[in-house]
């Protein structure tokens, strides 16, 4: 397929079932965006969408929400974001919806990225990690998101795990919200060492890529970079090309980005940038048509600005 040409809102291409294999995580993204273009959508059934898509506010109208999304966009786009919380706020019966998510996501061949931003201490980490990121696991998903702030290193049992099970992570660097400023772009070190929070995980991902930068493929340790960042990315002398990273980048439509701020954040390293939308495609629904027409004209927009 040419890369001109997203297909959401086309017929399901063929061979995406399948399309990561047992190849790593970061190979079967780069191919995954190749083929279908660089957007992810999210499912986050918020309460208010529950409600104009006419649903109840339950684990049966997650559960109906949940799978048309899957039923609209599986196939068509690189990827799905599952939004942990909001399964999460319907207890153990959410949960399980979760679980019927990411198997419907893994039965049409769809890349999943489950969102639940996790990080702890390394005993801790290592249950985390059996949770998502083993196969076989109820909740296993493609990739999983992790928050760096008790040490990158904390979350070496994911990336091992990750590592080993062909999965991926992303790892939050400079988040899409205003207030993560105030932690990521704080200095670090000092003098001629002298760097910032963020720049910190970003150098933290570097070093989880070096093998795959050596093999030319790119790295299954990924960032979350906000679309809604502006030039923090310029201005902390940030070297996103060098990480070799899959971008996550959250903050396309809802949060304010589009395809302008898309080009002006990630520059020369826009190739790796998986953009990263939810009430923008999910206001669209309930209706199928018009929930893939969304998803398409956003496979387009974040084409346009990161594939020019
Ligand atoms: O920096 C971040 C990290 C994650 N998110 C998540 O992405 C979606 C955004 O939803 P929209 O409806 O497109 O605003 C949501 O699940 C967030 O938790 C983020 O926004 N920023």
């Amino acid at each position: 397929m040419s890369a001109s040409t997203p297909s959401a809102g086309g017929p399901a291409p063929q061979g995406t079932e399948g399309v990561r294999g047992r190849s790593a995580f970061g190979a079967a993204l780069a191919e995954a965006m190749d083929a279908l273009g660089p957007l992810c959508v999210g499912i986050d059934p918020h309460q208010a969408l529950l409600a104009s898509w006419d649903l109840p506010d339950t684990p049966r109208g997650l559960r109906d929400f949940a799978l048309r999304i899957v039923d609209a966009v599986g196939g068509r786009i690189a990827a799905v974001k599952p939004q942990s919380a909001f399964f999460e706020r319907h207890g153990s019966a959410g949960i399980a919806v979760l679980e019927e998510t990411l198997a419907a996501l893994r039965a049409v061949g769809t890349l999943s990225i489950l969102d639940v931003k996790r990080g702890d201490i390394g005993s801790t980490m290592s249950g985390y990690a059996q949770a998502y990121l083993v196969d076989g696991a109820p909740l296993a998903a493609d990739a999983m998101t992790l928050s760096p702030y008790l040490g990158y290193d904390s979350l070496s049992p994911a990336l091992e795990l990750a590592d080993a099970s062909g999965r991926g992570v992303f790892v939050l660097a400079l988040t899409s919200n205003p207030e993560g400023a105030s932690v990521q772009h704080a200095s670090t070190g000092q003098g001629s060492r002298s760097s910032s929070v963020a720049a910190d995980v970003v150098a933290g991902a570097a070093r989880s890529n070096a093998a795959a930068r050596d093999a030319n493929t790119l790295g299954s340790v990924g960032l979350v970079v906000g679309a809604t960042t502006g030039r923090a990315v310029a201005e902390l002398g940030i070297d996103l090309l060098g990480a070799n990273a899959p971008l996550l980048a959250p903050g396309v439509g809802a949060q304010g980005a589009g395809a302008a701020e898309l080009e002006a954040v990630f520059g020369a390293a826009r190739r790796h940038v998986l953009a990263s939308t939810s009430r923008g495609v999910l206001s669209a629904g309930p209706d199928l048509v018009a929930l893939r027409a969304a998803a398409q004209a956003a496979a387009a927009e974040a084409l346009s600005a990161l594939r020019a």
